[in-house]
């Protein structure tokens, strides 16, 4: 069969039951007129007041869809005393119709995408029968108590309102599904959870204390968990924690700022003492425990840098004010706008305070704090007018229902936003002044509408556990490594008699939190847990550094030795590595063995052959490193990815299909998109650009973030063979269709570009377009991974003749299948 067919894996299901409802629900009727009669839709009629004919046979109407009108009111509604279903979404309704409360038979309400701000008692108490209630987008704060009369009540959504309790949801036996992200929630109450039906449960965006946030991100089995473990072994709360993220680019002053504060003194750091990855520590100062991370600054080391940036941390930018230029845009940009940018993408909740640096060295420091606060709020306030103007252009449409989920990310990315400080000025080398700057961090973070989920409550299991961990990591006895079993880990805590998947909900807790890093979803580490964190980048570092060549270079014969190669080889690996870009299988095990020898890791050595790897078997250290699309298996010949079958025009593709498992032989080697130096090869084989080319640009805002145009190389390499890569462009190839796929800009607008040449039959149309659709659909999958990145519009190319119809409606079904951020103008 030919065509692409994107499963609905991750569509909202609850689509197509709103959309299937009617049907479903009015029972069918032989009689035409009577079916007219029983279902009306005035749905997308620009109304201000019901219709008058609507009245003429009122006792027989059981469904009214009224969505997407001008309603302020709905005036003698409760003449329609048979009425069971009542869509009301995306009117003008600032009060909530009192005369609903008259509409006995109600079954279905759909209120969602209005402006209401109360529901008064009295109405609840006499909707019994009600079966599905959507209240998201409004206003409210409070719940009436009596919806707890709704005993029938299986769905209820109250995303994107502003409640601050959940006590009016109490006590509905029969509530399956209930939507709560996006309000002012900080406890769930943990009746909603044990003993219930309840089977589908959202709650992000809210700022939650118990359970944390970190405990709802793994959804609603975590969150059982988490209140069982509360009602068996009692609660804690522990002491307040903060992740500090120290950014800026390289000799900012992070590493001053960060080992001076650790010290409580001015610590001065050697002008060559580069940080290399991520520096972690632990510091605890006025009853707040700190974790500093230490971000290299360095570009080769932003691309691993995304997998350590987490919400709600604290983010602490250097900026160094003697090489800041008031009158350079691009100084702007380098030092502030790139790393605001990217904490809004990646962390779009967190708190920036930006510190100038090196203000001794700088008579116009105070120019430049203003300089860098006026320009840094203009930013900020250009973001949060793009997102209304946005907001406005859905909310125009004829139809905004489509947009619906676009609209909630868009709200939530109004309110729930990145804070940024004003501009700290600082002379790292007054202990004074890191006195003054460990107070204002203090004080910030003892702030409650800044950090409002400083405080958090946990089950004593979850507490014990975290102790357990940090006892282990003091422990002298624990190898540096800090790798445990899952199951030796438990052994080593408190909390033994927990059930297998009590003890993995703690683990991902301890996860989310940045204590443990446990990659589940990893077969090869499944069983393991990195109890040192900042271990993993020291395995990072192996090969993600800004001194590879050298350290390839640098491979001792002895450590040649150990993975069976010679010299010559090692030839071989720097010239590969310095034309194409990748390394071999044993060059990164030779690189693991020689990074890893001054730790004691080597002398365990069933672990260095499993981090390092052999000739047949692949090492975890790669694992990792594919799993955050970093790099891909390859051969040095061409194709580059003969493994690679996942896209075949013969067949339906489907985005769930598992790519094929890699097979590791003495000539397996990996590309590392990230080191490739030039195009100039891709763009001789491509060409010139002709008119005629199907092509989409996917355009975003507020830019591409670093690294996804090489984690696209990465991921769209599994479609299909490759031709050839090069630092800005790449050739997927299918025999004689070639696709592109280019990063570029034009003015302040950043894209990526998927463009192949018009075939010359049309019986090739379709393959072509669906190969450019699956590397579409791999970008939009790796978008998700940036949270705050808040828009990515497509524009396929509208040439007369080259954008036939299917190519909308295909683009369309993308949009629609929960890739909210796909818009298509
Ligand atoms: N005079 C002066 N020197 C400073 C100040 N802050 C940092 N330095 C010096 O600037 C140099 C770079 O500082 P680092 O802290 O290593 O910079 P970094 O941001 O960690 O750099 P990367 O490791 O490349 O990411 C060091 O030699 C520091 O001693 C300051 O306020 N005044």
């Amino acid at each position: 069969m030919w065509g692409l067919s994107i499963e609905a894996t991750r569509s909202g299901s609850l689509a197509f039951t709103e959309n299937m409802l009617l049907s479903l629900i009015v029972p069918f009727d032989h009689n035409p007129g009577v079916q007219q009669a029983k279902k009306q839709d005035f749905s997308k009629r620009k109304l201000t007041d019901l219709p008058p004919e609507l009245f003429a046979r009122a006792k027989q109407v059981e469904s009214l869809d009224l969505q997407v009108n001008q309603l302020k009111q709905v005036s003698l509604i409760s003449q329609l005393e048979n009425l069971k279903e009542l869509f009301l979404s995306w009117n003008k309704l600032s009060e909530f119709p009192l005369e609903i409360k008259e509409l006995g038979c109600l079954e279905v309400l759909y209120l969602n995408q209005n402006s209401v701000e109360c529901i008064p008692n009295g109405v609840f108490a006499m909707l019994g029968k009600l079966r599905r209630l959507n209240l998201s987008s409004n206003l409210l704060s409070e719940l009436p108590s009596d919806l707890q009369k709704c005993v029938r009540l299986e769905f209820l959504n109250l995303s994107s309102n502003r409640l601050r309790d959940l006590q009016g949801a109490l006590g509905l036996p029969k509530l399956r599904e209930l939507y709560v992200d996006n309000n002012r929630l900080v406890e769930l109450p943990a009746e909603v959870f044990l003993n219930t039906g309840l089977a589908d449960f959202r709650a992000a965006g809210n700022p939650l204390r118990r359970p944390p946030e970190e405990v709802c991100a793994g959804g609603l089995k975590e969150v059982r968990s988490y209140f069982s473990q509360m009602g068996a072994g009692g609660q804690t709360q522990p002491a307040p924690r903060v992740k500090v993220m120290f950014l800026g680019s390289s000799m900012a002053g992070k590493s001053t700022l960060c080992r001076s504060l650790r010290a409580g003194h001015a610590v001065e750091v050697g002008v060559t003492d580069r940080t290399v990855g991520i520096d972690i520590c632990e510091v605890k100062k006025q009853g707040v425990q700190m974790l500093f991370w230490d971000f290299a600054g360095q570009e080769e080391y932003y691309l691993t840098h995304h997998v350590f940036i987490t919400p709600h941390a604290f983010v602490i930018l250097a900026i160094n004010l003697a090489s800041y230029s008031i009158s350079e845009p691009q100084s702007f940009k380098d030092n502030v706008s790139f790393w605001i940018n990217n904490m809004m993408m990646r962390a779009p909740c967190s708190v920036v305070l930006p510190v100038g640096t090196h203000a001794d060295q700088c008579p116009d420091a105070h120019l430049k704090e203003e300089d860098i606060n006026r320009k840094a709020k203009a930013m900020l306030e250009d973001r949060r007018s793009k997102l209304e103007q946005r907001i406005s252009n859905i909310k125009d449409k004829d139809d905004p229902t489509p947009f619906t989920k676009q609209l909630n990310r868009l709200y939530q990315l109004t309110t729930y936003n990145l804070t940024l400080l004003d501009v700290m000025l600082m002379d790292c080398t007054k202990p004074a002044e890191i006195e003054k700057l460990q107070e204002h961090i203090l004080k910030h973070i003892y702030n409650k509408d800044l950090f409002p989920n400083l405080e958090r409550t946990l089950p004593q299991s979850y507490q014990a556990a975290e102790s357990s961990v940090r006892d282990l990591k003091r422990n002298k006895n624990t190898p540096e490594h800090g790798i445990v079993d899952i199951n030796e880990l438990k052994k080593h805590t408190l909390v033994k008699d927990l059930d297998t998947e009590d003890w993995h909900s703690i683990l991902r807790y301890l996860h989310r939190i940045g204590i443990i890093v446990w990659y589940e979803e990893i077969e090869a580490l499944r069983v393991k847990v990195f109890t040192k964190p900042s271990f993993l980048i020291t395995l990072f570092k192996t090969v993600v550094r800004h001194d590879l060549v050298r350290c390839l270079e640098e491979i001792p014969h002895n450590i040649l030795q150990k993975v069976n190669s010679l010299g010559r080889q090692r030839g071989a690996w720097v010239s590969n590595l310095k034309g194409k870009a990748t390394l071999h299988n044993s060059a990164i095990a030779a690189l693991a063995h020689r990074s890893l020898a001054q730790l004691d890791v080597a002398k365990d050595k069933s672990i260095m052959r499993a981090l390092a790897g052999s000739t047949n078997k692949e090492g975890e250290l790669v694992c990792l490193l594919r799993h955050f699309d970093i790099c891909l298996p390859t051969t040095l010949a061409s194709p580059l990815n003969p493994n690679a079958q996942e896209f075949d025009p013969g067949r339906e593709w489907s985005p769930s299909r598992p790519s094929v498992p890699t097979l590791v032989n003495r000539d397996t080697a990996y590309l590392f998109p990230s080191y490739l130096k030039d195009a100039g090869v891709v763009s001789n084989m491509w060409g010139e650009d002709n008119m005629e080319d199907l092509r989409v640009t996917v355009y975003f805002l507020p830019e591409i973030p670093y690294g996804v145009f090489h984690r696209l190389i990465v991921r769209a390499c599994s479609l299909y063979s490759t031709y050839w890569v090069g630092r800005d462009y790449f050739l997927l190839g299918y025999s004689s269709t070639l696709v592109l796929l280019r990063q570029g800009s034009e003015g302040e607008d950043q894209y990526i570009q998927i463009r192949c040449r018009r075939p010359a039959a049309s019986a090739d149309f379709r393959r072509s377009w669906d190969l450019i659709l699956a590397v579409m659909w791999k970008l939009s999958e790796l978008a998700e991974q940036w949270p705050g990145l808040f828009q990515i519009t497509c524009s396929p190319c509208r040439q007369q003749g080259c954008l036939h119809d299917f190519q909308w409606s295909d683009i369309r079904n993308l949009g629609g299948l929960d890739i909210y951020k796909v818009y298509v103008p």
